[in-house]
């Protein structure tokens, strides 16, 4: 089966919500565990846009947090397909905390997931290959297959022998 073709701007979902009581630990911050739920809906509504099928999450990348989001203030997500594989999508994250008073914005954290589509027998099923058009978009699906061959040989799905992206990187052409 032939998909076409779609441009990875246009996958593209911005999230924006507030950090409420019930959203924070004992010190005031974000919990973790609630801005990667955030960050799961944003990621899988981009890969939808992109493959029109319903999708689960396949893994995620390391994320790491690098400032705290203070109650009261606003996070911001961005969400754009990287680059699809035969039936999985990766997904580059962007997140931000911003003091709605103060109108400052400040980075929080940065993270790759994966997703794969799945038709109406819950078995994954194709999605149409990513145009990568700016530079940023070519830069991240450029890096795509390196990321998916780390990603498939932590989660035991590849034999670091058969990771030829990688060893391309360590080793030079005999
Ligand atoms: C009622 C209808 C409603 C419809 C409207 C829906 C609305 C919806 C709104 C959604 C908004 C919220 C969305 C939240 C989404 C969840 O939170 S979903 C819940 C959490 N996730 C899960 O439960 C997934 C559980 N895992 C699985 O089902 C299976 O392991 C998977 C991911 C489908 C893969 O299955 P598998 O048999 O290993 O598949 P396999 O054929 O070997 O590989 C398939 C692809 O998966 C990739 N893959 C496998 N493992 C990995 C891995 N660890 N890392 C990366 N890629 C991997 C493979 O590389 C392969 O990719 P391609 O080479 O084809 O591109």
């Amino acid at each position: 089966m032939t998909l076409t073709p779609k441009k990875a701007h246009d996958s593209l979902i911005q999230m924006t919500e507030l950090v409420l009581p019930n959203d924070t630990n004992t010190f005031g911050n974000l919990m973790g565990g609630r801005l990667m739920y955030w960050m799961d809906i944003a990621a899988a509504l981009a890969c939808m846009k992109h493959c029109a099928a319903p999708v689960v999450t396949a893994s995620v990348d390391n994320i790491s947090f690098e400032n705290p989001i203070k109650l009261g203030n606003v996070v911001h997500i961005e969400a754009i397909v990287t680059r699809a594989f035969t039936t999985s999508i990766e997904v580059h994250m962007k997140v931000w905390g911003e003091d709605p008073v103060l109108q400052y914005r400040y980075k929080s954290n940065e993270a790759f997931m994966t997703f794969v589509a799945l038709d109406p027998n819950g078995k994954s099923r194709p999605v149409p290959p990513v145009v990568a058009e700016s530079e940023e978009e070519k830069k991240l699906f450029e890096g795509a297959l390196r990321r998916r061959q780390l990603r498939l040989i932590l989660g035991g799905k590849m034999k670091p022998a058969d990771a030829g992206e990688l060893k391309a990187l360590f080793y030079e052409q005999q």
